[in-house]
């Protein structure tokens, strides 16, 4: 294994950059590691695209009434005896992992917080501007090798001797990069984001004794997963790493990929390194797919917590199927973070955490996210007090659990009120606004908004809209009390917001409801 990362591949032709491209900018888009992208692209973007063509045609499918289920095709691997691949010894005790954008300086304190992982988010918590998605990759590399510093505000910010390990989120795989094309195809932000980063640093983590490490996001199906898989032997091979030495988390954030997770942990058992619990896209998820199915409208958002049997069901099974298959379970993200000046607030929000981050470990999760610094001791302190191992993989907790498709399936009790109405258009209009100016994770009334949790509001509000639920006041929400609750909410923000009031709310209401939020934002994105 070389310093210096070689790929097999040559200099590539056929790809195009149409955005500028600075100096520093270069030292990540060197024509070796685009060559590695371009051949990516072209030897996985049929296969990427037919995926995408398969989530649609489900999509109908379930528009039309059908309802998800455990594969009848897949049961003897549900059925089977088997494991993943044992974990590399710094993947074995992940208690507390912090997320956060890929700034710089978030990088710094991240990787300092105490938490035992960051995960570096080109996703979820990233707005994917050019220079965002770049400079993170410069970022990122500098961090592998310790190099990292910072001088801003008058503060100097460098690593300490001790860092968390550090996991990679690349872009999901409907997210395009619209800033690259190869053979004249727009180029996909996950061959980008995971192509870069393992071309840098998958030799160079090695050498440390740490790993090319992953979250793979927003997966809704085994085959999905497959095509990874493939991804990862392809570069191991062109870079020259060992086989299994990629790994990939996959976040269970869909509700049609918890019916598959048997499965997809299957696909991935040489490159496994278990299951995520990300609650806030598999909200927008359930509300996504079943969109059309008036029986399944969820009440407000505050009421669809981790404590409801959907979720709680949901979080279980990933712990059971984790754990037999000698898999990490880990759990989400409270969307609670410190609250500054107001030491009654805070003292909750504290609360908060400490309850979802007890119930986690109790079920038996072997680690959890953190949005914040703030609350990586409160969340170890529980950790390390009800798992008092690196994980508890073997403590055999949820094994006797029995679920069935409608104990996923069945929607919580709970009423949708006016105010829900008003806080998903308040907070969807913020966040967008954040977004579109670049900044995509953000506190808002005092909790985390990021893509998933905005995609929960907008997707509420255009369900609540068409099914014209009825309010918890007796009011149908019909599309005049609608425009009216959207109108009084937006002017109450005033001019400043007039980009994202208009397509928030375009969002919210345009038939069929769009896939995602963020693709319809990223043409406007600078
Ligand atoms: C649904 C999902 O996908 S969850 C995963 C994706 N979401 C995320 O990762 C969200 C991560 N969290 C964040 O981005 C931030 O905590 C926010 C936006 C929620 C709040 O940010 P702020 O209000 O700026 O936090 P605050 O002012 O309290 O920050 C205090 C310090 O902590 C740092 N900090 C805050 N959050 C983080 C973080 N997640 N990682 C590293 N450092 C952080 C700030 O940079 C700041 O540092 P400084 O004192 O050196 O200037
Ligand atoms: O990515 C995490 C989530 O909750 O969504
Ligand atoms: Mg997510």
């Amino acid at each position: 294994m070389s310093d210096t990362p070689t790929s097999k591949a040559a200099p590539s032709e056929g790809l195009q950059i149409h955005a500028p491209v600075s100096e520093q900018q270069r030292e990540i888009l060197t024509p070796e590691a685009l060559a590695f992208v371009t051949e990516l692209h072209r030897r996985f973007e049929p296969r990427r695209r037919e995926l995408m063509g398969a989530r649609a045609d489900r999509q109908a499918r379930l528009d039309a009434g059908e309802l998800p289920d455990f594969l009848p095709e897949t049961r003897e691997i549900r059925e089977g005896d088997w494991k993943i691949a044992p974990l590399p010894a710094d993947l074995q005790d992940r208690r507390v992992e912090i997320t956060g954008p890929v700034d710089r300086k978030m990088i710094i304190n991240a990787l300092n917080s105490g938490a035992r992982v960051f995960m570096a988010d080109f996703e979820d918590a990233s707005s994917p501007t050019w220079d965002n998605m770049v400079d993170g990759q410069r970022n990122l590399r500098d961090a592998v090798r310790r190099t990292i510093t910072l001088e801003q505000s008058g503060k100097s910010y460098q690593l300490n001797d001790k860092t968390a390990v550090l996991l990679a989120r690349p872009r999901g795989w409907h997210l395009p990069e619209k800033h690259v094309t190869v053979d004249n195809e727009t180029l996909f932000g996950a061959f980008f984001d995971f192509g870069l980063y393992a071309f840098h640093n998958a030799a160079e983590l090695l050498k440390r004794g740490s790993g090319p490490y992953f979250y793979l996001p927003k997966l809704e199906s085994h085959l999905e997963a497959r095509l990874w898989n493939d991804v990862f032997n392809f570069a191991e091979e062109t870079l020259g790493i060992p086989h299994g030495s990629i790994k990939g988390t996959v976040l269970i954030e869909t509700i049609l990929a918890t019916f598959e997770m048997d499965e997809i942990l299957y696909e991935l058992r040489e490159h496994s390194a278990g299951l995520n619990c990300g609650r806030w896209d598999y909200i927008f998820s359930y509300i996504k797919k079943f969109r059309e199915q008036g029986d399944r409208v969820l009440p407000d958002r505050s009421k669809v917590s981790m404590a409801v049997p959907m979720m709680s069901n949901y979080s279980k099974l990933a712990i059971q199927t984790c754990h037999k298959r000698g898999a990490p379970s880990i759990g989400g993200m409270s969307a609670f973070i410190p609250v500054k000046n107001d030491p009654e607030a805070n003292e909750k929000a504290f609360a908060q955490v400490r309850a979802d981050k007890e119930r986690e470990a109790g079920n038996g999760h072997d680690g959890t996210w953190v949005a914040h610094p703030g609350m990586v001791q409160l969340a170890t302190e529980v950790f390390d007090r009800l798992m008092p191992t690196p994980n508890q993989i073997d403590s055999g907790k949820q094994m006797d659990l029995k679920i069935k498709a409608a104990d996923l399936l069945t929607p919580p009790e709970g009423t949708v009120t006016e105010a829900g109405v008003r806080t998903n258009i308040n907070v969807g209009i913020q966040y967008l606004a954040a977004w579109l100016r670049g900044s995509g994770a953000v506190p808002i009334h005092n909790l985390m908004e990021d893509a998933a949790t905005a995609e929960i509001s907008r997707a509420q509000l255009w369900q609540w809209r068409k099914q014209g639920v009825t309010l918890e006041d007796g009011r149908t929400l019909s599309h005049e009390l609608f425009d009216e609750l959207y109108a009084d909410e937006a002017g109450k923000l005033g001019g400043d917001y007039a980009d994202a009031t208009k397509l928030f709310k375009d969002m919210a209401t345009r038939t069929p409801l769009a896939d995602f939020l963020t693709l319809p934002g990223y043409e406007q994105l600078a």
